[in-house]
């Protein structure tokens, strides 16, 4: 991404905030030329006290108190707003970017690792928002302060002016060159965090298929290796940037040097009067400050623009479809026309040129062995992939309606294995249908053969861990399903819901699971003969 690209990216995210900026931005520069009048102030009380003018010393005392109070007033307004500006920046692109995130289109292919995903939101939302609310503004004021003071200094002696603007420009030591390097290290640096992030946070989600299978050892050694490369890298761009710094710093150095020895010079020849020689000292240290400042932040920006690219191609992912959803009335079924499909990257077909029709009220199992493509036709009824060629419609007799997004209202989903979330067993049931009554919470638990859950001490309101930890694989199948049972779509789509259950549990599934049948239509994956010979059709992947 290029730079400009970059800027373009930080100015649309920040947008709702240009007016606070703006303000901002004000009051720093007034904040400015008070200290800039504090400076003349100065000079004044120097001159009268030396003899050189005759103003009144009762007024300028006056004017440096003024200028004292203003000073401390702004900075605390200042530091007010940055804290209060950061706070809700930062939640607001944590907010669009977990938005995005949750609605952007997955074509079957995961482009960034789930840990990735965490670091880019949480150190490059930081690195962003440290850049809109504070480097950004600090940078627009000591350009200020700069020409200010140049001005200023200008009024006071030309030459002197002149010979410093011609020494300080020595930034322009950052070459494309420099900055090329640099952007290059920074991403170096931010992709090896990603991955230790990514590692830690895999590694912790399955610390006890990690112990279980005593890779322990191996996951820690892992940490240590990828925290090492981070070391070696940091090290690196520590050392490049310092040595680029030190030559700023060495312009700088000479600066003052120059503008202190042509103010004794002046102080000796008559030519520089005493306030004349301090106004010069504050003047070159509040040139030489936001030189100093601005070589610092280049680093800084360098850091801002790899943050802003990285999380540009988060926001870059492709949406889903957006729409109202799309809900059929009665029973529906679901005709799939000469559909293929392939995922990303691979050359194997999944489903090719596959057609049926899952008849409004029909009963399907879907069977096929191991990886021939149930699962990923489910993910095409849902709408998760895009078939490559043919379609997917959803009808009821009067109204037909191609697949999308917008159509899975009308489909009840049970995914494969263990679903839950982290909360309690009415949180999770309610994910199937928020405004589902108690009444309707506990009919589809007993339909499910979830009856367990009314004899635990908590009931409804016991609480599971992530993935539903504390609950056995078939108890949480059982809760899975009492939650796709609620919701309100008229297609049950069962991704193997017995798989976890015994013989007896799997039989009054199937007996409960019939009388809620009615004005509905089943589509299920399976490989158990109890099931498939509950249904009225079969098709064979
Ligand atoms: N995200 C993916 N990216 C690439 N290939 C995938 C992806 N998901 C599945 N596949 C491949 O697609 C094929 C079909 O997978 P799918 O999960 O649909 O099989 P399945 O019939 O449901 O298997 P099982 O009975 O084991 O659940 C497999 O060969 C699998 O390797």
């Amino acid at each position: 991404m290029r730079i400009v690209e970059c800027i373009g990216w930080l100015w649309q995210v920040s947008r709702g905030f240009h007016v606070q900026i703006g303000w901002y931005g004000i009051v720093a520069v007034i904040h400015v030329y008070i200290s800039l009048f504090f400076v003349f102030v100065c000079k004044h009380l120097i001159d009268i006290a030396t003899g050189v003018s005759e103003d009144s010393f009762g007024m300028y005392v006056g004017w440096m108190a003024v200028c004292m109070t203003a000073q401390l007033v702004l900075s605390v307004i200042r530091s007010r707003w940055t804290n209060r500006t950061e706070i809700r920046f930062r939640n607001d692109l944590h907010h669009r970017l977990f938005v995005h995130l949750m609605g952007n289109r997955w074509d079957g292919r995961e482009v960034f690792h789930t840990g990735d995903i965490l670091n880019r939101i949480e150190a490059d939302t930081d690195t962003v928002t440290d850049a809109v609310c504070r480097i950004f503004p600090t940078v627009f004021v000591t350009m200020v302060q700069l020409g200010g003071a140049l001005f200023f200094l200008s009024r006071l002696d030309r030459q002197l002016t002149g010979i410093l603007v011609f020494i300080m420009p020595v930034a322009l030591l950052f070459s494309k060159g420099y900055v090329r390097k640099m952007r290059w290290m920074s991403r170096e640096i931010r992709e090896t965090d990603s991955c230790i992030q990514s590692h830690i946070q895999e590694s912790l989600q399955h610390r006890v298929i990690v112990r279980a299978l005593e890779h322990t050892r191996k996951t820690v050694d892992k940490l240590a290796s990828l925290q090492s490369s981070l070391r070696e890298q940091v090290f690196r761009r520590t050392d490049f940037s310092v040595f680029s710094r030190s030559m700023v710093q060495v312009g700088f150095m000479t600066g003052y040097a120059v503008a202190f020895l042509w103010g004794v010079s002046g102080l000796r020849d008559g030519t520089v009067t005493f306030g004349m020689m301090a106004a010069f000292l504050q003047l070159v240290s509040q040139i030489q400050r936001p030189m100093v400042d601005l070589s610092r932040q280049i680093p800084a920006f360098i850091r801002i623009f790899t943050a802003a690219e990285r999380l540009a191609e988060l926001t870059s992912l492709p949406l889903e479809q957006q729409g109202k959803p799309l809900r059929l009335e009665g029973c529906s079924g679901i005709r799939i026309e000469s559909l293929t499909f392939s995922y990303p990257d691979c050359e194997k077909k999944v489903l090719d040129d596959f057609t049926h029709d899952f008849r409004p009220g029909s009963l399907t199992a879907i069977v096929g062995e191991t990886g021939v493509g149930k699962s990923t036709l489910v993910k095409l009824i849902l709408a998760l992939v895009q078939p490559k060629k043919g379609k997917i419609v959803i009808y009821n007799g009067k109204t037909e309606i191609e697949a999308s997004p917008m159509t899975r209202c009308n489909l009840s989903y049970v995914p494969q294995g263990n679903t839950l979330f982290s909360g309690t067993i009415r949180e999770n049931l309610l994910t199937g249908n928020p405004a589902a009554t108690e009444e309707e919470l506990h009919r589809a638990l007993h339909t499910a053969v979830a009856d367990f859950v009314f004899s635990l001490p908590e009931g409804l309101d016991s609480v599971c861990g992530e993935q539903g930890t504390g609950l056995s694989e078939g108890q949480a199948q059982r809760i899975a399903i009492a939650r796709g049972l609620l919701r309100p779509g008229n297609i049950l789509l069962l991704d193997e819901p017995t798989s976890s259950l015994d013989d007896e549990t799997e039989r009054m599934l199937l007996q409960r699971l019939s009388k809620v049948l009615e004005g509905r239509t089943l589509i299920l994956i399976t490989h158990r003969e109890t099931i498939i010979r509950l249904c009225t059709e079969v098709i064979e992947l």
